[in-house]
């Protein structure tokens, strides 16, 4: 992959997955700051309680479909919700100055860490046997704050609070400077991971940290805390859904909608349509000659020309090399000019592969040269399209498919790369 290919992949992911979380941080900063104080007492006690219902709803979502490290980020939140709600309402009162202190200094420098911590520590095994090792983690660091705020432990808070690089701590900051260390060193990693793997679930942990580095900053504004939180609790929720809907609705390899998102699709259809069918040709051979991951790396190049179709087509995968297009409320010959440009552009496009894929025989050599474009280090196949309407005796879109897989049967004998009725 080029290196421009590579950073269009990431932008586009980014865009995909950071977009929405970036817009609902922005939008709720003025609601926060200007719109609490209109609330009533009534809605203030409802929005203190609503981060708990949000993360109760996220943590049910992640048990039932197995997310540890959101979980374990929501729990994380949870802890750093209830500390400082406690912290804000008890100042003068059960808690001692010392207690509060070492409170807000454990969270704002273990809430980091943990978020970094949770977020790289893959979810490997089984639930049974990851999540009581996590939670050992965390509840070991409540019991040793614990210990400290019961023993009243002087050296810890002066540890928590001291100054190690008074340069490198700027004025503004809140938070004590290790505290601030450790927001930064979790911000640049977990930018990283944004980065290298740029996911819907990605972007909410990374949201969660610098939600928790808001709210730790701005403790003393009534209402951020409450409204962060809760917004925080949102994205991992809508994360969560989104990922979960794209596991059953797209395609792992190709980022298509897949075959159970055709079927959703198809029983929604009105009385007027049209079905493509198309397969990748001489796939096998394709396969047999560069073997199964330039195939694979084809079939995604395939799927992204497929997707581009023109005329308002939707894309699906429909299983192995054979892909769908739907046109709902259009006949054939609305659909054929869009599907002969697919046809032609996959056919004209020579994929770029890398050098360490290069045949290692002579043989291997010559027979791949076949399917090669002019430029050696390039592949290029063709696909065959059947396509058929709703009318006559096709009166049920597996018939229609039906007939779509025929046309495409003809296109295959008449010699493939092919648009056939
Ligand atoms: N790399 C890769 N290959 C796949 C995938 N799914 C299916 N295939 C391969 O696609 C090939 C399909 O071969 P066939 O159905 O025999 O058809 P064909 O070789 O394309 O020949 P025609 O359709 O007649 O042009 C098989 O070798 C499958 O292993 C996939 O996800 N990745």
């Amino acid at each position: 992959m080029t290196v421009r290919l590579f950073v269009n992949r990431i932008l586009f992911k980014l865009k995909e997955s950071a977009l929405v979380p970036l817009l609902l941080l922005l939008i709720t900063i003025p609601v926060a700051h200007f719109g609490y104080s209109a609330f009533s007492p009534t809605v203030k006690d409802l929005i203190s309680l609503a981060p708990y219902i949000v993360f109760t709803a996220a943590a049910t979502l992640c048990l039932v479909y197995g997310r540890l490290r959101v979980l374990m980020t929501l729990l994380t939140l949870v802890i750093a919700y209830w500390s400082f709600t406690t912290l804000l309402s008890t100042v003068g009162q059960s808690w001692s100055k010392f207690t509060i202190e070492i409170v807000f200094n454990a969270v704002t420098i273990l809430g980091p860490l943990n978020l970094l911590l949770f977020a790289f520590w893959q979810e490997k095994g089984s639930m049974v046997t990851d999540l009581p090792t996590k939670l050992m983690v965390l509840g070991a660091q409540i019991f040793a704050i614990w210990l400290v705020c019961e023993y009243q432990h002087q050296p810890t808070l002066f540890f928590m609070t001291q100054m190690l690089w008074p340069a490198l701590h700027p004025d503004w900051a809140n938070i004590s400077p290790i505290a601030y260390y450790f927001f930064i060193i979790s911000f640049l990693a977990m930018s990283g991971l944004m980065l290298w793997q740029p996911s819907t679930i990605n972007a909410a942990l990374f949201s969660a940290l610098i939600i928790l580095f808001i709210v730790s900053q701005q403790l003393l504004i009534p209402g951020y805390l409450s409204i962060f939180m809760f917004l925080a609790g949102i994205l991992l929720v809508g994360a969560v859904v989104h990922e979960t809907f794209n596991m059953a609705f797209k395609d792992d390899l190709t980022g298509l909608p897949g075959r159970r998102a055709l079927n959703e699709q198809l029983a929604k259809l009105g009385r007027n349509y049209t079905i493509a069918m198309m397969d990748v040709d001489h796939f096998k051979k394709f396969n047999d000659t560069y073997g199964h991951d330039i195939g694979d790396q084809v079939l995604k190049m395939v799927a992204a020309k497929i997707k581009r179709v023109t005329g308002g087509g939707k894309a699906f995968r429909y299983g192995g090399e054979e892909f769908t297009i739907l046109y709902p409320n259009r006949d054939v010959q609305y659909a054929l000019p869009h599907l002969e440009t697919v046809r032609e552009t996959i056919a004209n496009y020579a994929m770029k592969i890398r050098d360490d894929n290069r045949p290692q025989d002579d043989n291997t050599g010559k027979n791949r040269r076949g399917n090669r474009a002019k430029d050696p280090s390039t592949v290029s196949v063709t696909i065959s399209i059947g396509v058929s309407q709703r009318e006559g005796a096709n009166k049920t879109p597996e018939q229609v498919i039906k007939a779509a897989d025929d046309a495409l049967y003809r296109a295959k004998h008449a010699g493939r790369n092919k648009v056939c009725t």
